[in-house]
Formats: C-alpha cells, sequence, structure tokens
C-alpha cells in the first residue's frame, strides 16, 4: 500500500494536493487589523473564490486529486468522535487565549452547538463578539479594549496550505510558525494526521511537531531530491529549528543533506519558496534580489558529523555550484524573475512570480499576472500554466504557496 504522504522532489508528476478553499476569514477584518494577519488588502471573496477553484480545477484537469484542509478536519474531528471534538476544542480555545474562564465557556457552548463542519468553518472564518449572545462579567474582558470586535480572530492565512505543515519523503514536519497569526493553523493538520482515517496509523513519520519553541514554516522547506533537502533560513524559521530537524532527519530517514540558504529577513521575501523554486531536473526560479555581488548568497551544506546527534557544516555562497554538486549536476539553468529587469522582478516577486508549483518536471503553475517571468519561463523551455490571480495575490502568496503536495510520483 502506497503511504497517504510521499514526496520525494519538488517536481514529481503531482498525485494528491491539499488546498483551503478561500472563505469568510479572507474578508472577516478591517484595515487596522491587516499587518498584525500578514494580509496587505481585503481580498474580494467571490473572486477570489472563482480564482481558487480555477487553480483547484486545473490541478485536477491535469491528473491531480484535490482534497481541501477544511473538509479533512471535520472528517478528522468525527473519526474521534466527541471526545475529540472536545479536546480539539479545548486545545483551539488554549491557544485563542481561553484556557478557562466565562468567554471559554460560552464560546464552547456556542462552537459545540455548531455541527462539525460549521464548527471547523467557524473557527477559521473568526468569531466575533456580537454573534454570543453572552455580556462577560469577567476582570480579563472588562480590563480588555472595548471596542476589538473578535473574540476569536479569523485565519485568513489558511489558503497557503504549505506553511502549516511540509511533506518530506514518506513524512511531514507539522510547523510551529511564526506570527501569533497563524500559530493556531498547523493544530488542524495536527488533528489529521493523528485521526482522519485517510492518515492515521498509516506509519507517517513526523520529523518535527508543533512542539516547539523555535519556528519553521512550510514555504521554506524544499525537498530537491530524495536525500537532499533546501530549508531557508528567513524572517520565519530559525537557524535552531533547522538543526534539529536536519539531526531528526538524519537519524530515522534517507535524506542526508540539509542546505540552509540564508534569505532577506522581510514581509515581500518571508519564505525561500517567494525567491526561490525548483522547477525542473535542472532548473530554478530565482529572484535575483536574493543574489549579493556576482551571484553570492550564504549557504551552508549541512549532513550528519561523526558523533551521535553532530552536524557538519560547510560555508558556501556559490548557489549554482552548490546545487549542481548536491544534485550530481553538469550544469543547471537559474531563472531570474521578472527577467531581471530592476522594476519588473521586483513588481513580480512581490505578485510571486518567483513562487511557481512545478506539477510535473518542467511544467509549472504560475500567477497570469506575472507575465514576463511567464514568458521568460516558456523560452527556457517550461511548460507554464497560468491562473487567475487578481484577489489570491493580494495575501502574498502564490500558486506553491497554495498548495501542499501529499503525493507526487517518484521521478
Ligand atoms: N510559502 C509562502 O510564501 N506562503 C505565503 C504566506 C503569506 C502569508 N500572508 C504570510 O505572511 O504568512
Amino acid at each position: 500500500m502506497t503511504s497517504p504522504i510521499h514526496v520525494n522532489s519538488e517536481i514529481g508528476k503531482l498525485k494528491t494536493v491539499m488546498l483551503k478553499r478561500p472563505d469568510v476569514e479572507v474578508e472577516n477584518f478591517t484595515p487596522d487589523m491587516m499587518e498584525r494577519l500578514l494580509f496587505d488588502d481585503i481580498p474580494y471573496l467571490p473572486i477570489a473564490q472563482k480564482e481558487h477553484d480555477n487553480f483547484a480545477d486545473t490541478l485536477r484537469q491535469n491528473g491531480t486529486e484535490v482534497l481541501y484542509l477544511e473538509q479533512l478536519s471535520a472528517e478528522a474531528i468525527d473519526a474521534g468522535g466527541d471526545e475529540l471534538k472536545n479536546s480539539f476544542l479545548e486545545q483551539m480555545l488554549t491557544e485563542s487565549g481561553y484556557a478557562m474562564g466565562a468567554t471559554h465557556d460560552a464560546l464552547k457552548e456556542y462552537l459545540l452547538s455548531l455541527s462539525t463542519q460549521d464548527m471547523v468553518n467557524k473557527i477559521m472564518g473568526g468569531v466575533r463578539k456580537d454573534e454570543l449572545d453572552f455580556v462577560p462579567s469577567d476582570l480579563v474582558s472588562a480590563a480588555e479594549e472595548n471596542d476589538y470586535p473578535f473574540l476569536m480572530d479569523p485565519m485568513p492565512n489558511l489558503y497557503f496550505t504549505r506553511d502549516p505543515a511540509a511533506s518530506i519523503g514518506d513524512g511531514l514536519s507539522i510547523n510551529h510558525m511564526t506570527f501569533a497569526a497563524r500559530q493556531r493553523e498547523s493544530l488542524f493538520m495536527e488533528t489529521i494526521i493523528k485521526y482522519h482515517p485517510r492518515f492515521a496509523n498509516k506509519g507517517l513519520n513526523v520529523w518535527r511537531d508543533r512542539n516547539h519553541d523555535t519556528r519553521i514554516e512550510g514555504g521554506d522547506e524544499l525537498v530537491l531530491s530524495d536525500h537532499v533537502l533546501a530549508i531557508g533560513v528567513s524572517q520565519r524559521t530559525s537557524a535552531n529549528a533547522i538543526e534539529d530537524i536536519a539531526r531528526n532527519l538524519f537519524r530515522d530517514s534517507k535524506f542526508d543533506k540539509v542546505i540552509a540558504i540564508k534569505i532577506p529577513h522581510n514581509h515581500a521575501m518571508m519564505h525561500l519558496d517567494t525567491v526561490f523554486t525548483m522547477i525542473n531536473t535542472d532548473q530554478f526560479t530565482v529572484h535575483p534580489g536574493i543574489l549579493g555581488e556576482g551571484g553570492h548568497i550564504d549557504t551552508w551544506t549541512i549532513t550528519p558529523g561523526k558523533g551521535d546527534g553532530e552536524l557538519k557544516l560547510d560555508h558556501r555562497t556559490d548557489l549554482k555550484q552548490v546545487l549542481k554538486d548536491a544534485l550530481g549536476l553538469d550544469d543547471l539553468d537559474l531563472i531570474p524573475t521578472g527577467n531581471g529587469d530592476p522594476i519588473i522582478s521586483g513588481r513580480e516577486q512581490w505578485n510571486d512570480g518567483s513562487n511557481t508549483l512545478a506539477i510535473a518536471p518542467g511544467v509549472v503553475v504560475t500567477y497570469n499576472r506575472n507575465y514576463v517571468s511567464n514568458e521568460l519561463l516558456r523560452k527556457h523551455g517550461l511548460k507554464v500554466i497560468d491562473v487567475l490571480s487578481s484577489e489570491l495575490s493580494r495575501g502574498r502568496g502564490g500558486p506553491r504557496c497554495m498548495s501542499m503536495p501529499l503525493v507526487r510520483e517518484d521521478l
């Protein structure tokens, strides 16, 4: 029987993927909440959904099975029965700031009155104060900002399923994420892996779980081959989390090399996959803005050291040669976002022109708005399938960010 998670590359034919269809969470907030929620604008939901359906249909038409996070979550909770519904809710309320007390009780009663799917959708979409017939009389509520409209914040970044967890080999990392706006997200994936009949008790390896203080996000985790990973040292992923997952992988899996790549720590380039993706056996997209003079960038190739848990580091700055050595390639094509034009590459990277999703070697799904980068990819021999992107791109993520591959064919 094949494993429900099997990902040994960035580019093998995509067989199964998990998406989240954007719903009320992407418009259930005000402009002054945007920065904290990691959004640059408030999308127009009907169009965002239309664009997302276009993305999902494109994947299906190309032979990919599409699963949805929101459905898997409800199915997993139902599979665990009332006991799981209760413990899931307790954990979610605790992580939302209500470990106990009158507001905890009122929220719990409200959420438990809903069907499991509605409860999941409500948690994802956010709970406003005026939805509950409840006036808190405790000090915590009295002392807090009165005009804040939410009891539980919406989770607008859920449609970027790439980040809360990352498939690696026949397993995954379930991630402790950087910002509070996203930290609750990985509880859904943890619940799915533990309780959904498709995933539970199937021998899946959790290379690193969410119970950590150090942070890592899936947009930084790239599976370059069946034994090499690249991981961004970024705004969202810390060096100590990379060391931790490298130790676990070296001990328990066939992965024996992790290339840590240091990228600028800012919002436009928050993850490695916003500036660098693998799209064919010997082709990558790269945003020229991450490369210093002469195309240099800090990389550390990490391999197992001599002693138990020891790591060996090799610091180099010639990304192209580092990749060629790690992947055993004679040559390699690094394709610059926006064709390297200073205005176009900046603009198209901002709109996720580097964030391509390979659905087979040399076949990529991209946003249609990045037409200069798309044309260049075609010139370099890639098959480019571009999808609608006006509203989806407002969340600062592209096709790779919006998809969590669960199964890819081996190369
Ligand atoms: N892998 C990715 O780069 N994901 C995009 C995440 C965008 C989201 N607004 C965030 O800031 O986390």
